[in-house]
């Protein structure tokens, strides 16, 4: 079902529009055409005219173009095409919801702990299946996130969903423990002045924490995800070199982080380079990327990210977030936006874009915010 079909509520929006919509939404038939390419590019890679078309995808107009070639050459090249863009990308991606820690860690007024485990089951129920759902750290720090362990024990916590949680320390670790954590997150830095500024430590003193909690955690049995912040661009420090940021990821994995997750916690910047030098340590499947959205770059980053062979993605629902210690950063990317943006490109989720979007809709509501995704307002639009 494509990513259109899915919210829109087609029976109730005027035809002209679903028509216009529909018309750029084949995301089944350009996954086939990229395939059908693969396997056709075997034996029919002339420039030969007389060549079976092969493109199903709005298969008309590429007929036409291709006609309309003046050499045969061309034809070649538009044959290329969805082959360059669809080859690499991933057929499912797991999204890991980090709302209802990322996005609310930063609210200055007052969440109750019933809205937060409400918007963790809502979230659960719109089908994400990693939920992080809370930090146990200093709550002079995170003063937000002080009811971390009534959180958790108010989460009815279901089958093959994972809930991580943010361990800073020891005690963070134990206190995640007590009540009920089954995955822990640690979170490092690859700026020396983030570092200081979010958990009051050089990025070596860090390291070695983690190191103690990794190991509590492994004894335990408990799933280990790692956070590398600031992994392009430092509030303070300005450009991070890739080589840091690989460093860090690499001592996380070694530690045993099963998931290393990059965060541009500011939103400044492309990957490309960044992502190259982590792939150099960590396999690509380990790695998930966690982009804020501060200079709009987030889901041209995401699709990058994804053609480097990445298939696991931070976000938000509606947009939520900032960090307390990264002053001008703005939320993550909406979960929203890109869960519609997959779809179109007929990647898997497992996510009710519609459930999704009530997840979103109900924790707006109550922080008194307009919706953060841009889909989830056109959508809202189209349907009121
Ligand atoms: C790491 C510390 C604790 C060091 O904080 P500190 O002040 O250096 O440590 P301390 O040992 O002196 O402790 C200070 C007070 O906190 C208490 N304390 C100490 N540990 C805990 C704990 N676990 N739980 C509850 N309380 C704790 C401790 O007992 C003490 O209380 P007091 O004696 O003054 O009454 C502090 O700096 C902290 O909690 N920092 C967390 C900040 C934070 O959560 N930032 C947002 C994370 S977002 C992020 O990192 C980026 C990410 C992951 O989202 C990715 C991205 O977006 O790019």
């Amino acid at each position: 079902m494509s990513s259109l079909e899915e919210p829109l509520g087609l029976g109730d929006l005027p035809k002209l529009s679903i028509n216009r919509l529909g018309s750029f939404s084949q995301p089944s038939a350009y996954r086939r055409a990229a395939a059908d390419d693969r396997n056709t590019r075997k034996y029919n890679n002339s420039c030969n005219g007389g060549a079976p078309m092969v493109f199903h995808a709005n298969s008309h107009a590429w007929h036409q173009q291709c006609r309309q070639a003046d050499s045969s050459c061309h034809v070649v090249e538009l044959r290329d095409l969805p082959r360059k863009v669809m080859w690499d990308l991933p057929s499912f991606v797991k999204i890991v919801e980090v709302g209802p820690r990322d996005g609310l860690q930063n609210e200055k007024g007052n969440v109750p702990t019933s809205v937060k485990i409400q918007l963790i089951h809502k979230l659960v129920a719109a089908g994400l299946s990693v939920v992080e759902a809370t930090s146990f750290v200093s709550p002079k720090w995170v003063p937000q996130l002080a009811d971390a362990k009534e959180v958790l024990k108010g989460i009815q916590q279901m089958p093959n969903v994972r809930y991580p949680v943010l361990t800073p320390n020891l005690r963070g670790f134990e206190a995640a423990v007590a009540a009920g954590a089954k995955e822990i997150a640690v979170f490092a830095s690859a700026s020396e002045s983030f570092s200081k500024s979010n958990i009051n430590c050089t990025i070596e003193e860090s390291l070695v924490r983690y190191r103690d909690v990794t190991a509590a955690a492994k004894k335990h049995g408990l799933l280990i995800r790692g956070y590398v912040s600031c992994v392009i661009g430092c509030p303070v420090e300005g450009a991070i070199d890739p080589s840091k940021v690989a460093y860090v990821a690499k001592e996380l994995y070694n530690m045993g982080c099963s998931e290393i997750s990059l965060g541009d916690t500011i939103g400044v910047g492309t990957p490309v380079a960044m992502l190259e030098a982590v792939m150099s340590f960590v396999p690509v499947d380990k790695i998930a990327v966690h982009f804020h959205d501060t200079y709009g770059q987030a889901l041209a980053n995401i699709l990058v990210s994804l053609q480097m062979g990445i298939s696991i993605v931070d976000s938000s629902v509606s947009g939520l977030g900032g960090c307390p210690y990264a002053k001008g950063a703005t939320g993550n990317v909406a979960t929203e936006d890109v869960v519609y943006m997959l779809h179109g490109l007929g990647i898997e989720t497992n996510v009710d874009l519609n459930k999704l979007m009530e997840a979103g809709n109900y924790i707006s509501k109550h922080l008194g915010r307009p919706l953060g995704s841009k889909t989830a307002a056109a959508l809202r639009k189209l349907t009121t």
